[in-house]
């Protein structure tokens, strides 16, 4: 990994670690009593704050505020659910003290959740743990994330390209480095982002199913959702 290389690593991982979610957030999953209202708030505490997170650390990839800023609204907003879903996959799987993981499960079951979407949810949960990502890799991956050029609406996508390449020359050395007797570790890697693209239509649906029981979000998620 070149000098420059390592100082373009270096931001992206700063601002990653940065911008974690509020401990009171997490704090709280263990204090609230236990209803589906509860549950439902909390979520969307989780998820506000989430997507708060989000904004700043994509604000800090270097060259993502010289892009058309239409662009820069299709980004965030095409990459929000996988990018929280890449995050909260890395809370449960690494960060989280044990029995707050089981206590955020539970809560998460118990929230107007649908059961069909409960499984795919858990499962990429395990699927990340299973990977044993390093900070880093946690990191760029995010970004890789967040810089796909084909997001809807994405008018110059050379311009996000541009972005995402280095980014992807970056994480594979790193996985080069940390993972060196998996040769096929970056690639699994990738895999996951496909197996991350086939959670937003369970994201949808279940939002759906959370707005038919007339359930309120915050403005913030209204917006990077379009609902309501
Ligand atoms: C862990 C998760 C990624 C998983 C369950 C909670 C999450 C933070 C996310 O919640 C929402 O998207 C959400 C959207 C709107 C809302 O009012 C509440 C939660 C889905």
């Amino acid at each position: 990994i070149t000098k420059e290389q390592q100082a373009f690593m270096k931001v992206i991982v700063d601002s990653y670690n940065r911008h974690q979610i509020p401990q009171d957030v997490t704090k709280k999953l263990l204090q609230e009593q236990y209803s589906a209202e509860e549950n439902f708030i909390l979520l969307t505490e989780m998820a506000t704050s989430q997507v708060q997170v989000l904004v700043e650390f994509t604000k800090n990839i270097p060259g993502f505020l010289s892009l058309d800023h239409e662009d820069q609204i299709a980004l965030l907003k095409g990459s929000a659910v996988e990018a929280m879903f890449l995050r909260s996959a890395q809370v449960l799987s690494t960060k989280m003290p044990n029995g707050h993981t089981e206590v955020l499960e539970e809560r998460i079951r118990n929230s107007g959740i649908s059961e069909e979407f409960m499984t795919p949810m858990f499962n990429f949960y395990k699927s990340i743990g299973k990977l044993h990502m390093v900070q880093e890799e946690q990191a760029l991956l995010t970004a890789v994330t967040i810089l796909t050029p084909d997001r809807p609406f994405v008018k110059d996508h050379p311009a996000v390209e541009r972005l995402q390449e280095p980014m992807l020359e970056v994480l594979r050395k790193l996985c080069a480095l940390h993972h060196p007797r998996e040769p096929q570790y970056f690639a699994r890697l990738l895999g996951r982002l496909t197996e991350l693209r086939t959670l937003n239509h369970y994201h949808t649906e279940m939002l759906t199913s959370w707005r038919m029981n007339d359930q309120k979000f915050t403005p913030l998620l209204c917006e990077i959702w379009d609902v309501q």
